[in-house]
């Protein structure tokens, strides 16, 4: 049997705007979640696609308390979200890691705000290094390392406090194809280690299907979650998966749900960008 293990009820999220037309300032509201109603199951790994402007970010940010919503709910282990939790981590497409510390270092930090003792902590940040197989780049600085071994220490860094759930927001965006799809087998292989619940928001279809066990596609602004895809492929998955005929129906599938968001959104409702944003997705 499932658990649900974060649950999202009716979330809705606008953003006061002011304007300054005329000289006259004046404030108008910016729907962007529209009533988001989501379960994701204990260890599940959950991808999000959506338009540009749908509000994956924001639901994210929500997700982690790092923003809250207008009204609705989200829980995770049961426990109200009202403020970053010790039990939700939360990944970036820029790696933001500290430039003036080493790889190590990076990963032990979150350890040391939580006031971990020194020895543990690097015992910890040490399992990490080699989980990612970075121990030979421990002492490294950030500059000293590629784009795709800064973001596996960005993941060291978010799982090395054990969270329950790992949120990560294009991670691997910035990253050429080769390395984005190296790492893309590396995290699966580590969250099957770890059993993390994760969401992993992305423009990329093939990213979407390759990693999800569910894929979520989001309407355009306001946001909401238009269909969920059940994505039935067998684990553990490796890059041959990607040549078969069952993978490319999937992604066509998801395709085939985000499409009109893309490129024809419903009459009356404007695009979320302009058109030309739609080439972020990687159809
Ligand atoms: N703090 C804020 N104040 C006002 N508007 C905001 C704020 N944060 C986000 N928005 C708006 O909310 C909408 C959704 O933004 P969000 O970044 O969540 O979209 P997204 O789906 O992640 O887009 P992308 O795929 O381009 O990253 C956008 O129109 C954005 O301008």
């Amino acid at each position: 049997m499932h658990i649900d293990h974060i649950h999202i009820d009716n979330v809705r999220k606008t953003f006061l705007i002011k304007n300054h037309a005329d000289g006259q300032p004046s404030h108008s509201e910016l729907e962007v979640l529209a009533g988001i109603d989501l379960a994701v199951r204990e260890g599940e790994f959950l991808t999000v696609v959506g338009p540009s402007g749908s509000g994956k970010s924001v639901l994210l940010d929500i997700i982690s308390g790092l923003a809250s919503a207008s009204s609705g709910s989200v829980r995770v282990g049961g426990e109200l979200i009202a403020k970053p939790s010790r039990d939700v981590s939360y990944v970036f497409q820029q790696y933001a890691l500290f430039p003036w510390k080493t790889a190590l270092q990076n990963i032990e930090y979150p350890l040391q705000i939580r006031g971990v003792p020194g020895r543990e902590r690097s015992a910890r940040a040490w399992e990490l290094l080699e989980l990612f197989g970075l121990k030979d780049f421990a002492h490294r600085y950030p500059s000293q390392l590629s784009g795709g071994m800064q973001q596996r220490v960005a993941i060291a860094r978010a799982l090395v406090p054990r969270p329950k759930v790992l949120l990560m927001d294009e991670p691997f965006a910035a990253l050429d194809a080769q390395t984005r799809e190296a790492l893309q087998i590396e995290l699966l292989r580590i969250w099957n280690a770890l059993k993390t619940t994760v969401i992993f928001i992305t423009h990329g279809l093939d990213e979407a299907v390759f990693l999800g066990d569910r894929v979520a596609v989001m309407a355009a602004r306001p946001g909401r979650i238009k269909r969920i895809l059940d994505i039935d492929l067998p684990r553990p998955r490796d890059a041959d998966l990607r040549a078969s005929n069952t993978f490319n129906l999937y992604r066509q599938r998801v395709w085939e749900v985000l499409r009109d968001e893309v490129i024809d959104p419903s009459p009356g409702q404007a695009p979320a960008t302009p058109v030309s944003s739609s080439s972020k997705i990687a159809a």
